[in-house]
């Protein structure tokens, strides 16, 4: 079977600060991953040691067979995609102006504008991810003017151009409407199929949809809990990462959450 994500006695220090600590973890294949955690916990500290923006200070890291210091990182990169909200509006400003197919089409090439090798079955692949993301009514529409939750939709579409077996989706639905972030959710049981491995960070317990099995739990910079969904969701879990008493309660296969002072 092969190891999608392995961390061993992973650290990272930064300004005399260790930010990620022993950090112990793997993601197999079939596994689908949320990463919670308060703001500061090291969520987007760890998303950038697996997509090797950061090298650790300490511990090995794998990911998708690459072993860091030995793999390619541009390589392993080509096999990633990455959809983060913080990004929305200063995406790529040559896109700005071009259509919602032409954004989506662009995702399978590492050069921006290289338009000249677009082929058919490209153009073919890109309809279907219209199709199904429910963009038809917006795809000869330039970017710039898209809603926010068309233009996640546009992104996440545009990432799975590349066929990439690793999508990490950093909080996609942050300032959606419920009916936008819905749709987002809906569109997680889609990618989970293509085959693709799914990294999704949230602050939302209950965008923590069926197709997501397991779930990652950091508190500053640690692991508290790691594991299969129904047992790292639990009271006692949540309440220690959130420092509040939460209860869990799970309806239709989703955890929701209460705060109770
Ligand atoms: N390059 C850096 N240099 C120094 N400190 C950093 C650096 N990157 C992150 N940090 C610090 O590490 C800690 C973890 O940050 P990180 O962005 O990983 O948290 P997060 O869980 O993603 O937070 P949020 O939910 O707010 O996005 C924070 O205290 C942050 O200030």
């Amino acid at each position: 079977m092969t190891v999608i994500i392995r961390m061993r006695d992973v650290s990272w220090a930064r300004g005399g600060r260790m930010i990620l600590r022993d950090i112990n973890w793997e993601v197999k294949e079939g596994e689908q991953w949320a990463i919670l955690g308060l703001n500061g916990s090291g969520k987007t500290s760890l998303l950038n040691i697996v997509t090797g923006y950061q090298y650790p200070t300490r511990g090995e890291v794998e990911v998708l067979g690459y072993r860091f210091g030995q793999a390619s990182l541009p390589e392993l990169r080509r096999h990633i995609g990455f959809v983060s909200s913080a990004l929305l509006d200063q995406f790529h400003d040559t896109l700005q102006t071009e259509t919602v197919e032409d954004v989506i089409i662009s995702g399978k090439f590492a050069t921006i504008g290289l338009y000249d090798a677009v082929t058919e079955d490209d153009r073919s692949k890109a309809q279907s991810l219209i199709e199904s993301f429910r963009l038809e009514a917006v795809q000869e529409k330039r970017y710039a003017t898209l809603s926010q939750g068309e233009k996640r939709k546009t992104l996440i579409a545009r990432a799975l151009m590349a066929n990439p077996k690793l999508l990490i989706l950093d909080e996609p639905t942050v300032g959606l409407d419920l009916l936008a972030r819905e749709e987002i959710l809906a569109l997680i049981g889609q990618i989970v199929t293509q085959p693709c491995h799914l990294l999704y960070v949230t602050h939302y317990i209950e965008e923590i949809v069926d197709s997501i099995t397991h779930v990652l739990l950091l508190q500053d910079g640690r692991i508290l809990a790691a594991g299969q969904k129904e047992e790292v969701l639990t009271d006692e879990r949540l309440s220690e990462a959130f420092r509040l008493p939460i209860r869990v309660h799970w309806e239709d296969g989703r955890p929701w959450v209460s705060v109770h002072r």
